[in-house]
C-alpha cells in the first residue's frame, strides 16, 4: 500500500475520543474493508450482551455472580440501592481513611505518621495496584509503597531488607477477596513475624482488603487490625483496581483518586456507544478478532512507548489470558481459546526481541501505546533541535514502519499524557474490550477454572511433603526416594517424593540430609541427626 493510500486509511479508521485525550489507529491491521460489516451483526450482540451485564444479569453464569466492575465508576448504574450504597460508603472510608493516615490521626504503635505501605496480594489483588502505582508514583508522594506479591522467602527477605528499620512506619495492606490465598497467608504470615523481631504488634500495622467474613476477615476482625474495606462477590479480581484493592493504596500514596475514577467512567462512557466506529474498546475487540481468526492464532505484543506503563502488559496479561484463555464456550463446547499477550515497553524491546518481530515468525500483532506528552520539565536538546523525546517518538515511528514493510500488523493507542485520568481511561478500555471480546467468541470472561488444579496439586504436595518429614522423622536408615515411595504406600509418586527431598536437603534448616552419589534414583535421604 502506498503513503497515500495509508493516510486515507489513517484518515478513515482513526477513532479520535477527545472526551478522552485518546485516540486508535487501526489502520495498520490489514483487515479487508468487507470486515467491520460482516462482523457487525456480532458486535451489535456484544453491545447487548454488555448492556445486560451493566444492568446486573448474572454474567458469570458458573459462579452465579453478577459482574459489576462498571458500577463502581458510576454507582447509578448498579442494580440496587443496596449496591449504591456499600460502593458509595467503601469510597468515603478510603478517603476518609488516607486522610487520617496522612494527617497523623492514625498513627503506628509507637506513634509515629506512616510513611510506607506494603501491599501484600497476588493476581488481581496485586497487578492492578502495583500498574497504578508505576504509573502514577512520584519522589513527592505522601507514602511509599512496596510489594509482597509472591511466597518466595527470598524475595520476601529483599523486600523487609529495604524497608529496614522503617518497619514501625509501614501500614501492611493486606488484599484477597476470597481471604485465602495461600501465598498471601504467608505474606502475611511473614509479615507479622517481621513485625514480631522488630518488637511491634501487627494488628495496630495492619489493614485488610477482603470478602464480608472471608478467612482474613475474621482474623483482621479477631485480632483487631487498624481497619477493613470490602471486597464483593460481584467484582473479580482482575477488575477489582477500581475498588478498595487498587483505590485504597493508590489513595494512601496520595494518588489521586478521584481522577482515576473519572477517567474509568469516562472511557465507560464513550466505550457503551453502540456505533462499533465510534467506540475504541469495540474496534479493539473486532482488531484482536480479525488478527487472531477468533481464536488466539496471533499473540498481541504491547508496546508502550514510556516507562511508567512498563507494568502495563504484566496486568492485561491476566486481565485478558485469566478472561479469555478458557477450554469450554458457554456453550459447553470444547473451543480451548485464548489469546497471548506479552511486552514491556519501547524503545527498550526493540534492542531485545524486536529483531524476531520483524524478521522472524509473523505470530503476533503489536499494540503500541504512544504519549503525545514527553515530560514535566523542558528538555535539552541531545542533538540540535532534537530532545531525548524525539528519539521515543522516532523509534515508535519507526518500528511502526518497519514492522509494516514486512505485513506485521500493529494498531496504535495514542494518549496525551500519563496521569490518574488517563491511567483509569486505559483500565476501562481494555476491561471493556475483554468483554465485548469475550462475547464475540462467546465464553465466559468472568471465571477462571483452571487455576484450581494447580492450587489443588500444590496442595496435595505440601500433604506429600509433610508425609515424608512424618516417615523420616521416626529415625529411619537413609533410603532412596522409591523406597520412601513404597514406604508411604505411593510408589507411583516417587518422581514427586524426590523432588520433595532434593528441595529440603538443600535448605540446612529443614532437616533433611542427602547422599548424592550414582543416579539420581540410587540418592539417599535421611533425618539430620
Ligand atoms: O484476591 P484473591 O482471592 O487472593 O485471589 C488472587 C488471585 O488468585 C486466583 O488464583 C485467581 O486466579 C486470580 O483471579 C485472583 O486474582
Amino acid at each position: 500500500m502506498g503513503d497515500l493510500t495509508l493516510w486515507k486509511r489513517y484518515t478513515t479508521y482513526l477513532c479520535l475520543c477527545p472526551k478522552l485525550g485518546l485516540s486508535l489507529d487501526i489502520s495498520r491491521m490489514g483487515f479487508p474493508e468487507a470486515f467491520p460489516d460482516h462482523m457487525e451483526p456480532s458486535m451489535q450482540r456484544a453491545f447487548t450482551a454488555m448492556k445486560e451485564l451493566e444492568a446486573g444479569a448474572v454474567a458469570n453464569p458458573d459462579e452465579q455472580r453478577m459482574v459489576g466492575h462498571y458500577w463502581l465508576r458510576n454507582t447509578a448504574l448498579a442494580p440496587t440501592g443496596e449496591i449504591r450504597d456499600q460502593i458509595a460508603s467503601a469510597l468515603d472510608q478510603i478517603k476518609n481513611f488516607s486522610q487520617r493516615i496522612h494527617s497523623g490521626t492514625i498513627t503506628s504503635q509507637n506513634n509515629e505518621i506512616f510513611k510506607n505501605i506494603l501491599i501484600i496480594g497476588i493476581g488481581g489483588s496485586a497487578l492492578g495496584p502495583q500498574f497504578v502505582a508505576e504509573a502514577l508514583g512520584t519522589s513527592g508522594d505522601r507514602m511509599k509503597p512496596s510489594f509482597l506479591d509472591n511466597t518466595d522467602p527470598d524475595g520476601m527477605d529483599r523486600v523487609f531488607a529495604e524497608l529496614g528499620d522503617d518497619l514501625g512506619r509501614t501500614l501492611a495492606i493486606v488484599i484477597s477477596k476470597s481471604g485465602s490465598t495461600k501465598e498471601t497467608r504467608n505474606g502475611m504470615l511473614e509479615t507479622q513475624a517481621a513485625y514480631r523481631r522488630a518488637g511491634l504488634e501487627f494488628a495496630r500495622h495492619a489493614v485488610a482488603v477482603t470478602g464480608a467474613g472471608s478467612e482474613l476477615d475474621r482474623l483482621a476482625a479477631a485480632e483487631g487490625w487498624i481497619a477493613r474495606f470490602p471486597m464483593w462477590d460481584w467484582v473479580g479480581g482482575r477488575t477489582s483496581v477500581t475498588s478498595a484493592v487498587g483505590l485504597l493504596p493508590a489513595a494512601l500514596q496520595g494518588l489521586d483518586i478521584t481522577a482515576l475514577l473519572a477517567g474509568a467512567a469516562a472511557c465507560d462512557a464513550v466505550t457503551r456507544q453502540t456505533e462499533t466506529r465510534q467506540n475504541p474498546a469495540a474496534l479493539m475487540a473486532l482488531m484482536w478478532h480479525y488478527a487472531t481468526n477468533g481464536h488466539g492464532e496471533k499473540d498481541m505484543v504491547m508496546l508502550p512507548y514510556k516507562d511508567r506503563l512498563l507494568l502495563f502488559s504484566r496486568y492485561l496479561q491476566q486481565l485478558i489470558m485469566e478472561s479469555i484463555g478458557k477450554e469450554a464456550d458457554l456453550g459447553g463446547n470444547i473451543v480451548t481459546q485464548g489469546m497471548t499477550v506479552y511486552g514491556n515497553k519501547g524503545s527498550t524491546d526493540q534492542h531485545a526481541y524486536v529483531q524476531q518481530l520483524r524478521e522472524g515468525v509473523a505470530n503476533f500483532f503489536v499494540t503500541f501505546v504512544e504519549v503525545l506528552y514527553d515530560r514535566e520539565k523542558p528538555s535539552m536538546q541531545v542533538e540540535e533541535g532534537v530532545t531525548s523525546g524525539d528519539f521515543l517518538f522516532g523509534f515508535f515511528q519507526g518500528t511502526r514502519q518497519a514492522l509494516y514493510e514486512k505485513g506485521r500488523e500493529s494498531m496504535t493507542i495514542t494518549v496525551e499524557r500519563i496521569d490518574a485520568f488517563t491511567v483509569g481511561v486505559l483500565i476501562a478500555l481494555f476491561e471493556r474490550a475483554v468483554g465485548l471480546y469475550a462475547s464475540l467468541i462467546n465464553v465466559n470472561a468472568y471465571h477462571q477454572p483452571g487455576v484450581e488444579a494447580g492450587k489443588k496439586a500444590a496442595g496435595a504436595v505440601i500433604a506429600l511433603q509433610k508425609e515424608i518429614v512424618g516417615l523420616l522423622g521416626k529415625g529411619q536408615n537413609a533410603m532412596t526416594a522409591g523406597e520412601i515411595a513404597a514406604s508411604l504406600g505411593k510408589p507411583e509418586a516417587v518422581e514427586q517424593v524426590f523432588a520433595i527431598l532434593r528441595h529440603l536437603a538443600a535448605n540446612p534448616d529443614r532437616g533433611v540430609a542427602a547422599v548424592c552419589e550414582g543416579n539420581v534414583g540410587e540418592w539417599r535421604f535421611r533425618a539430620k541427626q
